[in-house]
């Protein structure tokens, strides 16, 4: 019997890999730090390497939900992002779960050929070569309430490979005393970098629940809003004046509404 060949094969390279999709939605407003009320449509994969104790989107983290997740090729997504979009190139934000675990360079490269722009968002736990191929890379590690640990060189890692033709930023999500005394040791660590600080919403949707409906009640606004002035008072007290403050601006619209 002959040797298997060895020519048979097909490479198996990142480019013809599938990516895993929790939801592709848009046009809506980006609700967060850098580009907080710009157009964009969000392709959210799923899977993460985390598990926060407050997560806002356990439908795209829980393997429970694995079932909903659909491989899909870049093209395949490109074909998606155009008819949500009309054809007008726009940024198209990529979110989770946590998108470095996916094989993300081909998309990038197709939407960026078409004129599409790029915003990642990821908590820094793992750094890939294609960062640099994004527009925007939006790193947000986790504060001690979400119960998970920081991994400082991946962070930094993420960055240097995110290199010079990236606008890279940070997101500390706050909850307390605690994540707040995180978050500047965060800045103190990247002083270069420009820090968001987002007060956490303490009534993020559960994972099953996919057909709420745009009702403030379901989320404590009151809550989150004494929170984001404490925050405010926080800031200026300490006159940390090269820090932003801003509310995820979609929760304050919509609550807890999916797809928006
Ligand atoms: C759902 S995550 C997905 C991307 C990536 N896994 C990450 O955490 O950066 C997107 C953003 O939402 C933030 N987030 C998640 N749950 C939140 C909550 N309950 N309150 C405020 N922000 C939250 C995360 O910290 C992150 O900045
Ligand atoms: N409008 C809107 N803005 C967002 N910014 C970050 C989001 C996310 O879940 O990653 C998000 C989201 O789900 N919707
Ligand atoms: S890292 Fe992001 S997606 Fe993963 S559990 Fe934490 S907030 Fe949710
Ligand atoms: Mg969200």
């Amino acid at each position: 019997m002959s040797a298997p060949s060895l020519q048979a094969k097909t490479p198996v390279t990142s480019n013809n890999s599938p990516i895993r999709i929790s939801e592709i939605f848009g046009p809506t407003i980006q609700g967060e730090g850098f580009l907080v009320g710009k157009p964009t449509v969000f392709v959210r994969t799923g899977g993460c390497d985390y598990r926060c104790s407050w997560c806002d989107t356990l439908h795209a983290v829980d393997s429970e939900y694995r079932h909903s997740w659909a491989p899909m090729t870049a093209s395949a997504i490109m074909m998606q992002v155009e008819a949500l979009s009309g054809g007008t190139p726009l940024t198209i934000s990529l979110s989770g779960g946590n998108p470095a675990i996916q094989p993300l360079s081909e998309l990038i490269a197709l939407g960026k050929e078409n004129g599409y722009r790029f915003a990642l968002e990821t908590q820094g736990s793992l750094a890939k070569d294609w960062f640099a191929d994004l527009d925007v890379l939006t790193l947000s590690p986790k504060p001690p309430s979400s119960g998970m640990k920081t991994d400082w060189d991946a962070l930094y890692d993420c960055i240097r490979l995110a290199g010079q033709d990236t606008d890279i930023v940070l997101k500390v999500v706050v909850f307390d005393d605690e994540d707040y005394a995180y978050a500047r040791e965060v800045a103190d660590r990247h002083p270069d970098l420009p820090m968001y600080l987002q007060p956490g919403n303490h009534t993020p949707p559960p994972a099953e629940d996919d057909k709420a409906e745009s009702t403030l009640a379901q989320i404590d606004l009151d809550g989150i809003m004494v929170r984001m002035r404490w925050l405010i008072d926080k800031v200026s007290n300490d006159r940390w004046f090269d820090a932003t403050v801003l509310p995820q601006l979609h929760t304050l619209i919509w609550g807890n509404l999916r797809g928006v």
